[in-house]
């Protein structure tokens, strides 16, 4: 208030700051201190700016009965609610409600039934009804500038505007009330509850990540000898593996793939009856560098932005992404996360942004992940972009770039070259891997192929299938590669040993 009337001298002997202290329900040195500190303040700014006529802050210090609040409210052009920290304050909606009036109160007031309804929010980001409230200015209530800049506009704000804020607000008080929140909570539970006994229950990682997730019991452990013996009964065979996770270890420094790996995927895509593609979230240059061995192996990199389909063969761009200007919004998006995330960092690719936090404190990372894709999300409404979020990644891409449309891809054009997939195999271990599952559990067609769909560790997802790590992925690929030798060819020797 008194950043307010600095400010704007114009609104002095036109606003009061009624300030109704509610009784404290402690009664602390703290307690003491804060409402000493408020009297304090309130004297300042009455003698600064107030006049015999005139006191722009009134303290009212006493249990205040409902009545006369809500008198208050109703009076009220805006209502600044600006705790540091707090659970669900329902101030904001009490005070909506009044300014919405009833036709005792306005035959009190004064005031004509059918004169239109106006209410002006000024609220703190951390109250716990901040997000409900969409129409409510917000602020962040260590920033006097700010908090007094927001009073200002919502005084002058048009009518208008007040008015569609207002009503906007009505709408949402009056329809979300105790029992929506009650319905919708038990309505939520009952559907968590759904099938629970035919459930197997899981928990997954830790801090502010930590969930408990169902799966179903027929998702199981990838068998080697089960697929093994599918791969040995078909020819038409499509082979689809995500890099990051999947073939190299998310734990590995080392991004570069060993030689086993090099080893593994040149034999199978060598195989004249496999096609096999790399499809990962990575750049073409460095995947294509690590990948140069393996004459035979497809690429998709960026998600299927670039896709080749031999190393001789040419780069084919996506024509999804020909518009990337909102890399312009995003990119100072990005760097203002990174300046407040110690340990994160941006990547620049060709038709993405992606926002890594791998070595940020984990719980702040979180959040911070969460409130940047919301931001984001935002932000490209109307963008020809999404906001993904991966693991430790928020990344940002063309609209309908996905690593299903990659999978979409090379199956169709296996089918329209005659060569319809009898064997398809594809595993992955993040959310844009769901997407190639997705993709490849609704292309299989009459008669299915042996698909196998598998996820890396036992988490929820699309896939029927899951191995436990990249360990296992190797092994089990390694298995497709060796041929077991004929036993024929296999040499018994009856001496003894001893
Ligand atoms: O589709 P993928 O093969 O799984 O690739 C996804 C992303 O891989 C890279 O990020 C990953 O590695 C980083 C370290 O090199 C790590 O910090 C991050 O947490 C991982 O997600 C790559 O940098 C991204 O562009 C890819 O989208």
């Amino acid at each position: 208030m008194e950043q307010l009337l600095r400010q704007h001298p114009g609104l002095q002997g036109k606003i009061v700051l009624v300030q109704i202290v509610n009784p404290a329900r402690g009664s602390g040195k703290d307690v003491q201190e804060a409402k000493k500190e408020t009297y304090l303040t309130a004297t300042r700014i009455n003698h600064l700016y107030g006049s015999p006529n005139y006191q722009p802050v009134v303290l009212i210090d006493r249990p205040v009965p409902r009545y006369e609040k809500s008198a208050f409210y109703a009076v009220a052009e805006c209502c600044i609610v600006n705790a540091v920290r707090d659970g669900m304050n329902l101030v904001p909606y009490n005070y909506i409600v009044c300014r919405q009036r009833t036709r005792l109160m306005d035959d009190a007031l004064g005031i004509r039934t059918d004169s239109p309804r106006t209410s002006m929010l000024v609220v703190s980001e951390f109250i716990g009804c901040s997000p409900s409230l969409s129409g409510a200015i917000r602020v962040n209530p260590w920033d006097i500038d700010a908090v007094s800049e927001a009073l200002n506009t919502a005084i002058t704000m048009p009518e208008s505007e007040k008015r569609l804020r207002h009503d906007k607000h009505y709408r949402y008080v009056t329809t979300h009330d105790v029992v929506y929140w009650t319905r919708s909570f038990a309505q939520e539970l009952d559907r968590a509850c759904q099938d629970h006994f035919s459930k197997l229950c899981w928990g997954f990682g830790f801090g502010l990540s930590f969930r408990v997730s169902s799966l179903s019991p027929s998702f199981r452990r990838l068998s080697t000898d089960h697929i093994l013996s599918a791969y040995k009964r078909t020819n038409r065979r499509a082979i689809f593996l995500d890099y990051d996770g999947t073939v190299v270890p998310e734990t590995s420094i080392i991004k570069t793939p060993s030689p086993e790996i090099i080893s593994i995927l040149k034999t199978l895509s060598d195989d004249p009856n496999n096609t096999v593609f790399i499809v990962s979230g990575r750049g073409r240059t460095s995947l294509a560098d690590w990948l140069v061995p393996c004459q035979n192996l497809g690429i998709a990199a960026e998600h299927g932005y670039f896709i080749r389909w031999s190393r001789d063969s040419k780069w084919e761009t996506s024509p999804l992404g020909v518009d990337l200007e909102w890399k312009k919004v995003v990119e100072p998006i990005m760097s203002l996360y990174t300046e407040t995330t110690d340990g994160s960092s941006i990547e620049t690719k060709e038709s993405a942004l992606v926002w890594h936090h791998q070595d940020a404190d984990p719980d702040f990372r979180s959040c911070q992940a969460m409130e940047l894709l919301d931001h984001l999300g935002s932000v490209l409404a109307n963008e020809p972009a999404v906001v993904k979020r991966g693991r430790h990644i928020v990344e940002v891409k063309p609209q309908g770039v996905s690593k299903g449309l990659v999978a979409e891809k090379v199956l169709s054009r296996m089918v329209n070259g005659g060569n319809a997939p009898d064997f398809v195999l594809c595993v992955g271990d993040d959310k844009s891997d769901e997407d190639m599952f997705q993709s490849i559990l609704t292309f299989v067609s009459k008669p299915a192929p042996e698909t196998f769909v598998c996820t890396v560790g036992r988490k929820p997802s699309k896939a029927k299938y899951y191995l436990d790590d990249t360990a296992d992925v190797l092994k089990m690929l390694q298995g497709l590669t060796t041929e077991p030798r004929p036993l024929a060819e296999i040499q018994v020797s009856f001496e003894s040993t001893a």
